[in-house]
C-alpha cells in the first residue's frame, strides 16, 4: 500500500459526488441539528436522536440487523495487534473478543467474515481484499493510534465500513520519544551501548555534543511538535518552529518563534520532524533541502518515514552534511534488513516505538475501544475517519454549497506559505435570506474540513469540526452580507479570508492583506469566482493551475500546448484581468495532475510571473 496518507473523503450522501467517491457509508442523523430554525430555508425537521448520532437503518440493513443482534448475540471484535488491558476489558463487556496477533494476510482474510469489528495498530494492512473477504459483516475498523495509512479507506467506505481512530492518546508518548532520540543521539547512547556489549571500552570514540544553547527546529507545530518544543526549551535549547498553518498565538504562548522553511532548516543544529505525510510533505527532505542545511546538522524523525527521501539522507550522512540522524519511522516498515540507512553508523533507529509506552497504549486502547463499541451500537464517534459529513435530510438544496465550502477551504489552505502561521479565518456568506434561515453550521464545518484535512492527520466530521478547529487554534468567524436577490437561492457567494499569512501565490492576497478566495454555485456546480482581487470563473473540479501574467495574446495557447504535450486534459479555463494588457490571472482546471517537469515548463514561460498548482 502506498505510504502516502490516503485521500480523505467528504462523504455527503445525496450529493452528486465525483465517481471516485462512493456514498455507501450509512447516513447519520445528528442531535445537534435538531433545530427550531429551518436549515438554510430547508423545511426538514430532523428527529431527535440520542446518543450523538445513529446510523440510518434503511440505507444499511446489515447495520440495523447488527444493532438488533446486539440484544441476542454479542458482536465479535477481532483484535489483530496488542491492545492495552483496559481497552480489552471495555470490549469484553460488550462483545466477544478474539485476540489473534501476527496474522498473515490470508489468515486475516479467512477470519474476517466472522467479525463485526477489527482493531489494529500500524502493523496490519487492512486492504481491499480484507473488506471483500468480510462479506459485508465487518462494520467498523478501529485504528488504535493516529495514522490510518495502513487502512484502505476507499475500500472501507465502499463496503459501508466505518473507520475510527484514536488521535490524541499517544501524543505525549511520541513527543517523549522524540526527546529520547534527540538526547541519546547527541550522546551516542545506542552506539556506545552496542560497543560495550561487544566487549569494548571506547570513551574517546563516543564524545557527544551538548544541547544547551543549540537551536532546534521543530518542523510541524501540531500536537506532537508543540510538546517536543516545550520539552526542548526545558533542556535549554533555542527552539524555532516551521508550520505555515499553526496558530501564531500558540507558538507565542510556548515562546517559540515561527519561521519559514528555509530559515528553520538553514540555521538549526537539530531538526525534529512532526508534520504529517501529505502530497506536499512527501520527501520534503531531499538532496535540495539537505543542501540548504547547516553542515553537521542532526535530524530526528518520529513523524512518518515518507517525509524524508531516504536515499538522499544516506548521501547527506556520507558527505557530512548531516552528522547524525535518529529515526523511528521509515518509508517502508519494516525496512529491509540491509537498508543502508538503518545500518549507517551515524544513524540511531527504533522500530516505530513513538506510541509504545504502557501509558499511551492504555490510553489508546480505551479511546479505540470506546469508539468501536459506540460504532457497533450505531453511534458516531468524533474520531470517525470516513463518516458521512452531512446528513442526507439536510442536504437537499444545500448540496453544491457544501461542496463549495470544502473546496474553498482546500484551495485557500494550499495557497498558504511562509512561517507566520494562520491568525484567523473569516467566512463571508452573501445571501438574500433572512439570517434565521441561514444556519451555516454545516458550511462552517465543511470549510474547517477543507482547511484542516490537507495539512494534518486529523479527520474532520460534523461532530468534531468546531472542536477540532478550536483545538488547533483556528479561529473561524462568520459574516453575513445581505444580497438583494432571490431568497429562493440559499447563497449568492461564499468568501474565505485567511489572515496573517503569506501566500505561495501573491496575487491571492487581497487589498486588506488576507488570502481571499470566493466561490459561487452556477447551474448546481461550485465555481471559483475570485482570487485575491482578480475575478475568474472556473469550475471547482479536479485540479487547478493559477498563473499570473501580463495580459497578452497567445498565453492560453502556450500553456494549453505544454499541457497537451503531457496529455493533461483541460476542463476549464478563465482569465481575469485588471485591465487590457495589464496584470491577468489565468485559472486552468485540469483533470490530471501534471508532472513537475510540465509545471516547470509553464513557470518558465517568460510572461508568467507566478503560478501555483492546487489539488481540489
Ligand atoms: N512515531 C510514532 O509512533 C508517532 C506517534 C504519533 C504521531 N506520529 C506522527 O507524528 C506526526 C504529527 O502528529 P500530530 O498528532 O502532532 O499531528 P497534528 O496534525 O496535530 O500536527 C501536524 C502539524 O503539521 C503541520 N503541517 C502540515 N503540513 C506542513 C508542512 N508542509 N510544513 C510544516 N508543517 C506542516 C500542521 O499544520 C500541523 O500543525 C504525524 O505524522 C503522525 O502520524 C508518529
Ligand atoms: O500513527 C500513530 O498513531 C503512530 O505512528 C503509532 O503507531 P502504532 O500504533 O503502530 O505504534
Amino acid at each position: 500500500m502506498a505510504a502516502l496518507a490516503p485521500s480523505k473523503l467528504a462523504i455527503s450522501p445525496g450529493v452528486k459526488l465525483p465517481a471516485s467517491i462512493p456514498t455507501s457509508i450509512p447516513s447519520i442523523s445528528l442531535r445537534g441539528f435538531r433545530s427550531r430554525r429551518s436549515f438554510l430555508g430547508s423545511t426538514v425537521r430532523l428527529p431527535a436522536i440520542s446518543p450523538i448520532a445513529r446510523i440510518t437503518e434503511s440505507r444499511h440493513p446489515h447495520i440495523s440487523a447488527a444493532a438488533a443482534s446486539v440484544a441476542d448475540a454479542k458482536p465479535t471484535v477481532l483484535v489483530a495487534e496488542k491492545l492495552g488491558e483496559a481497552g480489552l476489558a471495555l470490549l469484553r463487556e460488550f462483545s466477544n473478543v478474539d485476540c489473534s496477533y501476527n496474522l498473515s494476510q490470508e489468515e486475516l482474510c479467512a477470519k474476517i467474515s466472522l467479525c463485526d469489528a477489527l482493531i489494529v495498530r500500524s502493523g496490519t494492512k487492512v486492504t481491499r481484499e480484507v473488506f471483500e473477504a468480510a462479506r459485508s459483516r465487518l462494520k467498523v475498523v478501529g485504528r488504535a493510534g493516529v495514522g490510518i495509512d495502513n487502512v484502505d479507506l476507499q475500500a472501507a467506505t465502499e463496503h459501508g465500513c466505518l473507520v475510527v481512530n484514536a488521535p490524541t492518546a499517544n501524543t505525549i508518548a511520541a513527543a517523549e520519544h522524540g526527546i529520547a532520540l534527540l538526547t541519546s543521539m547527541a550522546r551516542n547512547v545506542a552506539q556506545a551501548d552496542a560497543s560495550m556489549k561487544a566487549g569494548k571500552w571506547q570513551r574517546n570514540k563516543y564524545v557527544g555534543v551538548s544541547l544547551v544553547g543549540k537551536t532546534l527546529a521543530v518542523m510541524g507545530f501540531g500536537k506532537v511538535g508543540s510538546e517536543v518544543a516545550r520539552r526542548a526549551k526545558g533542556l535549554g535549547m533555542h527552539v524555532v518552529a516551521h508550520d505555515p498553518y499553526a496558530p501564531a498565538d500558540r507558538a507565542r504562548a510556548i515562546g517559540v518563534e515561527l519561521v519559514s522553511f528555509d530559515e528553520a532548516i538553514s540555521n538549526s543544529d537539530f531538526i525534529s520532524l512532526h508534520m504529517p505525510l501529505t502530497p506536499t510533505t512527501s520527501k520534503i527532505f531531499n538532496d535540495d533541502t539537505f543542501g540548504k542545511m547547516k553542515k553537521g546538522v542532526r535530524i530526528i524523525n518520529v513523524a512518518r518515514g515518507g517525509v524524508i527521501d531516504e536515499d538522499a539522507l544516506v548521501r547527506a550522512l556520507d558527505n557530512g552534511t548531516v552528522a547524525q540522524a535518529a529515526l523511528d519511522v521509515f518509508t517502508k516498515e519494516p525496512p529491509a534488513a540491509d537498508s543502508k540507512l538503518v545500518q549507517h553508523p551515524n544513524v540511531t533507529v527504533t522500530p516505530h516505538l513513538g506510541a509504545s509506552t504502557m501509558e499511551a497504549q492504555e490510553g489508546v486502547a480505551i479511546e479505540i475501544a470506546e469508539a468501536v463499541v459506540g460504532a457497533l451500537k450505531g453511534e458516531l464517534a468524533a474520531t470517525a475517519v470516513n463518516a458521512p459529513m452531512v446528513p442526507a435530510e439536510v442536504l437537499s438544496e444545500l448540496a453544491p454549497y457544501v461542496i463549495l465550502a470544502e473546496k474553498l477551504g482546500r484551495l485557500a489552505v494550499q495557497l498558504v506559505a511562509g512561517g507566520s502561521g494562520i491568525k484567523g479565518v473569516k467566512v463571508v456568506y452573501t445571501s438574500a435570506r433572512d439570517p434565521d434561515d441561514l444556519d451555516t453550521r454545516i458550511l462552517r464545518a465543511m470549510v474547517t474540513k477543507g482547511i484542516i484535512e490537507p495539512i494534518s492527520s486529523v479527520f474532520v466530521n460534523l461532530v468534531n469540526a468546531d472542536y477540532t478547529a478550536k483545538q488547533r487554534g483556528l479561529r473561524i468567524s462568520e459574516e453575513r452580507i445581505f444580497h438583494d436577490g432571490s431568497a429562493e437561492i440559499p447563497l449568492d457567494s461564499i468568501q474565505l479570508h485567511l489572515s496573517n499569512v503569506e501566500s505561495k501565490f501573491a496575487s491571492a492576497i487581497s487589498d486588506s492583506g488576507d488570502i481571499r478566495v470566493e466561490g459561487r454555485v452556477k447551474d448546481g456546480i461550485p465555481h471559483l469566482t475570485l482570487v485575491g482581487s482578480f475575478a475568474v470563473d472556473v469550475s471547482l473540479e479536479g485540479n487547478l493551475i493559477l498563473c499570473r501574467q501580463v495580459d497578452q495574446p497567445g498565453m492560453i495557447g502556450r500553456v494549453g500546448n505544454i499541457l497537451s504535450e503531457q496529455n493533461v486534459n483541460i476542463s476549464f479555463m478563465s482569465v481575469g484581468r485588471t485591465a487590457p494588457k495589464k496584470q491577468a490571472i489565468m485559472a486552468i482546471g485540469v483533470d490530471e495532475e501534471p508532472e513537475k517537469e510540465t509545471l516547470k515548463k509553464i513557470g518558465d514561460i517568460p510572461a508568467i510571473e507566478e503560478f501555483v498548482f492546487l489539488k481540489l
